[in-house]
């Protein structure tokens, strides 16, 4: 042993576990007037998010809710939400967020499997959690979240307490707990469910910490900065920008539905600066009715990740002045954990060259310790040629503790010291990671594989082609072909002949999809794609 691990321990002064409920204290005490959260007619200053936060945390508290209890939340991307992911943890418990947009069994299921003793839920979904508590045996409390500024003469009550006047049974002096282990679990949150059950994962103080700050650093997040919600903070939550944000004592600016004609009110009229969203929401912006979309008197930052943005976005984006950076990461990971980060030697290269690169996933984010990838067989980094597939994985801090109850999952997810994507990539020469598909998603025709996204990709620089998916279908001579799903914009007719020729023009023929079908793409609750749902159609058809 060296004297450097002798007499020099741990102690109160010099080791504090790491939790972001502290940005929030800090920046109360230090910018107790600025205006924090806005949403419609309501607008709080930090120092009032602060009180409320320790209130609703007093209130729980009273209520009987103890340290390690899992607390659930279904709401739009209102204060209350945002205020949930320091309250709940406030009181030792853990906050699960629950997407808006799942049906009453799925509900069920994450009820029920989470162990939720309080369920805080917008009156909106009145409908959806009556049918969904039918089904739930543990005993949940409910508090109703009645917003003041939407009609709400249709929403039923669901619970017997109601968010604001259960707040005010609280006492703001709570001495509320901070974690006395960085490891211990803050959130649980449910993946998207595209490749079947959600599963439920579990992140701790310390992950959520480390999350929030490398986003400050890998996006150039400024202080002060003026912040539109779209991200919904059941994903991910909200890919750990409610903590970040308290942070950089930003202004938080609330969005309950994703509507593009607001969202560019929103941005006009409190000077945005940055916002989030899945490539899905770029393309409604893009997409959006030219009256709707007011021009920008500022570059807006955006960032987008959640599924394979088509390179031609990035430009369109541009052409009405955002700058988009693109960013990857799973529910597993705390939301985003690779970036495209730009290197000014592209600043000088052809648009197209400059989309092309801008859709590569890129390369780790801070306080991400490694991402590679990898043969999953021999564990292997592949050759950093562009060409050889292997699997992403992921080690560090921001890698989820794992799987709420389920060892066996959480295990063979992190088999051989690394977290396991499930995502297939190749790495191009400089080290940046393209995805080219998910394990479940790549095509194999007559012994090649052929990554359902390059098609994708292909397809969606059709004038006339708003959405495309590309999924497998079985076929006699070739074991699968490619089968293209296309969206089209209004009003931009195309037939199948068009597309498969426009293709031609950029892709290898083994790649050409074979047929093209018309028609509104099924998506879940994120924005994703259901390709299971279009394999099922594609099996119906043939
Ligand atoms: N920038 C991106 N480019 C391509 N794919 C992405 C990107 N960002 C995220 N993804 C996809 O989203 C996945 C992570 O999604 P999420 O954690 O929401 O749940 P899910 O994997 O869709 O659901 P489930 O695990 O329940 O099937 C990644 O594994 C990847 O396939």
């Amino acid at each position: 042993m060296s004297h450097y691990d002798t007499n020099l321990d741990k102690n109160e002064a010099n080791y504090v576990p790491l939790s972001p409920l502290t940005f929030l204290e800090r920046t109360k005490d230090i910018y107790p007037n600025y205006e924090a959260l806005v949403y419609e007619s309501r607008s709080y200053t930090w120092e009032e998010v602060y009180k409320r936060c320790v209130k609703f945390a007093s209130a729980l508290d009273k209520l009987g809710v103890k340290t390690g209890d899992t607390v659930s939340i279904m709401a739009f991307n209102t204060p209350e939400i945002f205020e949930a992911h320091y309250s709940i943890p406030m009181v030792g418990a853990v906050i699960n967020a629950i997407n808006t947009r799942l049906d009453p069994n799925t509900i069920s299921y994450i009820l029920q499997h989470s162990d939720a003793k309080v369920l805080i839920v917008d009156r909106q979904f009145h409908d959806v959690i009556e049918k969904a508590l039918k089904n739930v045996k543990n005993k949940i409390t409910i508090i109703d979240i009645d917003d003041q500024d939407i009609d709400t003469s249709s929403f039923k009550r669901i619970g017997e307490l109601e968010y604001e006047s259960f707040l005010n049974t609280g006492n703001e002096n709570y001495e509320w707990k901070k974690p006395k282990d960085e490891w211990e679990a803050i959130s649980l949150g449910y993946t998207s469910g595209t490749t079947g059950n959600p599963k439920g994962v579990v992140y701790h103080h310390r992950g959520s910490y480390l999350m929030a700050t490398g986003s400050v650093t890998a996006w150039n997040m400024p202080n002060k900065l003026n912040f539109l919600c779209v991200v919904p903070m059941f994903h991910c939550n909200g890919w750990c920008y409610p903590w970040t944000l308290a942070m950089l004592h930003a202004r938080v600016i609330c969005l309950r539905n994703i509507d593009v004609k607001k969202m560019f009110e929103l941005i006009d009229k409190y000077e945005v600066t940055h916002f989030g969203g899945a490539p899905i929401v770029l393309n409604m912006i893009v997409n959006a009715p030219k009256e709707d979309q007011k021009a920008l008197k500022r570059k807006v930052n955006v960032l987008t990740a959640g599924a394979p943005p088509p390179s031609i976005i990035f430009e369109k984006m541009e052409n009405l002045g955002f700058e988009v950076m693109h960013v990857y990461g799973l529910t597993e990971t705390y939301g985003h954990m690779l970036q495209c980060a730009w290197n000014d030697d592209w600043n000088s290269l052809e648009k197209d060259k400059k989309n092309e690169i801008k859709a590569r996933q890129g390369v780790r984010y801070p306080n991400t310790e490694g991402a590679i990838v990898m043969d999953p067989e021999t564990m292997k980094p592949v050759p950093k040629d562009g060409k050889t597939m292997g699997e992403i994985m992921i080690r560090g801090n921001i890698v989820m503790k794992g799987y709420y109850k389920d060892k066996e999952a959480t295990d063979k997810s992190m088999a051989g010291g690394w977290f396991h994507s499930g995502d297939l990539a190749v790495t191009h020469p400089d080290g940046y990671i393209k995805i080219q598909d998910r394990s479940k998603d790549i095509i194999i025709s007559g012994g090649e594989n052929i990554s359902s996204i390059e098609i994708e990709n292909a397809i969606a620089k059709h004038p006339s082609v708003s959405l495309a998916a590309v999924v497998a279908k079985p076929d006699e001579k070739w074991g699968e072909t490619p089968c293209a799903f296309v969206e089209l914009i209004k009003d931009k007719p195309a037939t199948e002949k068009e597309i498969i020729d426009f293709c031609r023009e950029t892709l290898a023929g083994f790649k050409l999809p074979k047929s093209v079908i018309f028609c509104d793409l099924p998506k879940t609750s994120t924005g994703k794609i259901q390709k299971f749902e279009l394999r099922k159609k594609v099996k119906e058809l043939s």
